[in-house]
C-alpha cells in the first residue's frame, strides 16, 4: 500500500488533469445510472399510458445522455493517459538522473539488463496502474455503489436476494489477488534476467562467435525464456480459474434477478419498467466486479514493479559532490597520497586483504610518474582514487594540498584526463567523440588535439573526415585508432593531470614511438601518471612507483631502480631478454 501511495505522489504535478478525469468519470457514472431510470419511465409512463410524445422525448434524452457520456469518455481517456504518461516521464527522468549519479561501486555489481528492464517494462507497469488501472477501479467502485443505491431504492427485496452471490465473487477476488501478486513478482524479476541474458549476449557476441558457443547461449536463453513462459502460464491459470468463476457468480445474480423480478411483476409488486431497468442495472453490479479481477492484476503488477524502480531511486550514491566544493579552475596538479588503505565496497574489511595498503608518495606539479606492477597489483585502483571513482577506506588523496573529497566533483573529474585501457566510443561522428568532454570546442581545437594524438592524418583519409560516423563502441576503428581518439579526447580537455592507462598498448611499434613523441609534448607542464606493464611505455617517466599486491615496494628514477636488485630490475632484465636486446 505504501508503494502505491508513493506512486500516487507522482500524480501530484498533473493533479489538474487527474481532477478532470475524476470529475468526468463521476458525471459518466451518473449518466450510466440515469439511463436505466429513463428506460423505466419509457415503459411505465410512455408505453403503459400510450404517451407517444413522452416516449419520443425520453428516447431523445437517452441519446443526449449517451452523447454526453461519449464526449466525457474522450476527455477522461485523454486526461487519464496524460496523467499516466506524466508519471512515466517523471520516473524515467529521475531514474536516468540517478543512474548518472550512482558511483562506480554500484555499477561494479549492477546488471545492465536488469536496469534496462526496470527503466522500460517496470515503469510501464506502473503507468498502466496510474492511468488505466486506478481510474478503472474508481469507475467500478462508483458504478457499483451507485447502482446498488438505485436498485435498493427501487426494490430492496429483489436487490438483496439477487445479489447474494456477491460475497462469493469477492472471495474469489481475494484468493486471486493473493495468488497473482507473487506470480507478478517472479515475472518482473524473470523479465529482468531475460533482458540481462539478451544484453550480455549482444554485447559479447564477438566472444560467443569466436568460441562458437552459440548453442550454449541459445540454451541459456531458452532456459530463462522457458521459466518466464511457465510463470506466465501459472498466472494465466490463475486468471483462467478465477475469471470464469466470477463470471458464473455474476451470471447467477442476473438469473436470480430475472426470476425474482418476473415473479414480482407477475404479482403486481413491481412495474414492468422497474423490471426492465433492473436488467440494465444488474450489469452495473456485475461488470465492476468482473473488471476488478483485471484491475487487481494491473495493480499487483504495479505493486511488484514499482519497488524495483524505487530501489534504484533510493540507492544512496557513496560518492557525492560536497556542498560548496572547492573549484578546480586554478588547479596545478601537485598530488599527494597519504597512508592510503583501500577496500572495495563488497569486501569484508575484517577478513579480506586490502586492495591497497600503506601507500604514501608525493608528486610535484608537472612530474611524470610511472606506476608499474604485475597484473592485479592495484595500479588502476590506485589511480581511480585520484578522480574519486572510489573513495579511500582510510588515508587521504590530496591535489594541491586539498583533499579530493573537498573539490567540486565534476571539476575534479574534468581536471584528470584519462586515456583508459579500453576506450569506449559512442555511435556518433569522430569529431563528436573527440569533443565528448568539451562539446563547445572549435574545429581548430579538435584538429589540434587529433594531431597531437597522431590520429589526424588517418581521420582525413576517412570518407567523411571528422564527420565520419563510427559504430557502437567504436566499431569500424582498430584498437589503436580507438585509443588515439581517446587520447585526443583527453588532450582536448587540457587537464592539469593526465592518466595514461597502457595508452600505447594496442598500437604497433612505429605508432607507439610516434605517440611517445607526441606525448612528450602533451605531458609538458602536466602531472602525468602512466600505468604500465611494459618498460617501453615508461621511458620518459621522471619517477617510477612499483606496486606489488597493493603495496608500494619500490620507488625511484629509472636509474635508481635499475641499480637495485628489486622487482623493477627483474622486470627490466626479463623484458630486455624477451625483446632480444
Ligand atoms: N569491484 C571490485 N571488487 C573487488 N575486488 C576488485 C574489484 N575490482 C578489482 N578488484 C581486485 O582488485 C585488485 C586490483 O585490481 P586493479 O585493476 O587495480 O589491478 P591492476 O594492477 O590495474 O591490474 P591490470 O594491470 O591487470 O589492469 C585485483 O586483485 C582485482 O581482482
Amino acid at each position: 500500500m505504501k508503494v502505491l501511495l508513493r506512486v500516487l505522489a507522482y500524480v501530484r504535478p498533473s493533479a489538474k488533469w487527474a481532477a478532470v478525469a475524476i470529475v468526468v468519470l463521476i458525471f459518466a457514472t451518473i449518466f450510466d445510472l440515469v439511463a436505466p431510470w429513463i428506460l423505466r419511465e419509457i415503459f411505465d409512463e410512455g408505453i403503459k399510458k400510450e404517451n407517444v410524445s413522452l416516449i419520443l422525448w425520453l428516447t431523445l434524452l437517452l441519446i443526449g445522455v449517451q452523447a454526453l457520456k461519449s464526449a466525457g469518455m474522450f476527455l477522461q481517456g485523454y486526461s487519464q493517459e496524460l496523467v499516466g504518461q506524466n508519471v512515466v516521464f517523471k520516473l524515467r527522468e529521475q531514474m536516468y538522473a540517478q543512474l548518472q549519479r550512482l558511483s562506480f561501486s554500484y555499477y561494479d555489481k549492477a546488471q545492465t539488463g536488469q536496469l534496462m528492464s526496470r527503466m522500460t517494462g517496470d515503469i510501464d507497469a506502473v503507468k498502466n496502474f496510474v492511468g488505466f488501472g486506478a481510474m478503472g477501479l474508481l469507475t467500478g467502485l462508483l458504478t457499483f455503489v451507485g447502482t446498488m443505491i438505485f436498485m435498493l431504492w427501487m426494490n430492496w427485496q429483489v436487490t438483496l436476494i439477487s445479489t447474494v452471490t456477491i460475497p462469493l465473487i469477492l472471495l474469489v477476488l481475494w484468493w486471486f489477488s493473493n495468488k497473482v501478486g507473487p506470480a507478478w513478482s517472479s515475472i518482473r524479476e524473470q523479465t529482468g534476467r531475460l533482458t540481462t541474458t539478451l544484453q550480455e549476449n549482444i554485447a559479447g557476441i564477438r566472444v560467443v562467435k569466436s568460441f562458437a558457443t552459440e548453442e550454449v547461449e541459445q540454451k541459456k536463453f531458452a532456459e530463462r525464456n522457458k521459466q518466464n513462459f511457465e510463470t506466465n502460464m501459472e498466472r494465466a491459470k490463475l486468471e483462467a480459474k478465477a475469471f470464469p468463476l466470477m463470471g458464473l457468480f455474476g451470471g447467477l445474480t442476473f438469473v436470480l434477478m430475472i426470476w425474482l423480478g418476473a415473479v414480482y411483476v407477475a404479482r403486481g409488486e413491481m412495474t414492468l419498467g422497474t423490471f426492465m431497468a433492473f436488467q440494465w442495472y444488474t450489469w452495473g453490479i456485475i461488470w465492476p466486479l468482473n473488471m476488478l479481477g483485471w484491475q487487481i492484476n494491473i495493480m499487483q503488477q504495479a505493486i511488484k514493479a514499482a519497488p524495483r524502480v524505487f530501489e534504484v531511486l533510493d540507492t544512496p550514491s557513496d560518492i557525492e559532490s560536497p556542498q560548496n566544493g572547492v573549484t578546480t579552475a586554478n588547479m596545478k596538479g601537485q598530488v599527494s597520497f597519504r597512508d592510503i588503505r583501500f577496500f572495495f565496497n563488497d569486501q569484508d574489511q575484517a577478513k579480506d586483504a586490502p586492495i591497497l595498503s600503506d601507500i604514501s608518495f608525493e608528486v610535484k606539479q608537472g612530474e611524470v610518474i610511472a606506476v608499474l606492477g604485475a597484473t592485479g597489483s592495484g595500479k588502476s585502483s590506485l589511480i581511480a582514487l585520484l578522480s574519486r571513482f572510489y573513495d579511500t577506506s582510510s588515508g587521504q588523496v590530496l591535489i594541491d594540498g586539498i583533499d579530493v573529497r573537498e573539490y567540486e566533483l565534476d571539476g575534479l573529474r574534468r581536471s584528470v584526463g584519462i586515456v583508459p585501457q579500453e576506450t569506449f566510443l559512442f555511435s556518433a561522428s569522430i569529431r563528436d567523440n573527440i569533443a565528448y568532454g568539451y562539446p563547445d570546442a572549435t574545429m581548430e581545437q579538435i584538429e589540434h588535439a587529433a594531431r597531437k594524438a597522431q590520429i589526424h592524418d588517418f581521420i582525413t583519409t576517412m570518407p567523411h573526415g571528422y564527420d565520419t560516423l563510427i559504430g557502437e563502441r567504436g566499431v569500424g576503428l582498430s584498437g589503436g585508432q580507438r585509443q588515439r581518439v581517446a587520447l585526443a579526447r583527453a588532450i582536448l580537455m587540457n587537464p592539469p593531470i593526465l592518466v595514461l592507462d597502457e595508452a600505447t598498448a594496442s598500437v604497433d611499434t612505429a605508432t607507439e614511438s610516434a605517440i611517445h613523441e607526441a606525448l612528450l609534448e602533451v605531458m609538458k607542464g602536466r602531472t602525468t601518471f602512466i600505468i604500465a606493464q611494459r618498460l617501453s611505455s615508461i621511458q620518459h617517466a621522471d619517477r617510477i612507483l612499483v606496486l606489488e599486491q597493493g603495496s608500494l615496494i619500490e620507488q625511484g628514477t629509472h636509474k635508481e631502480l635499475s641499480e637495485r636488485n628489486g622487482f623493477f630490475r627483474q622486470l627490466f632484465e626479463r623484458q630486455k631478454l624477451a625483446s632480444g636486446r
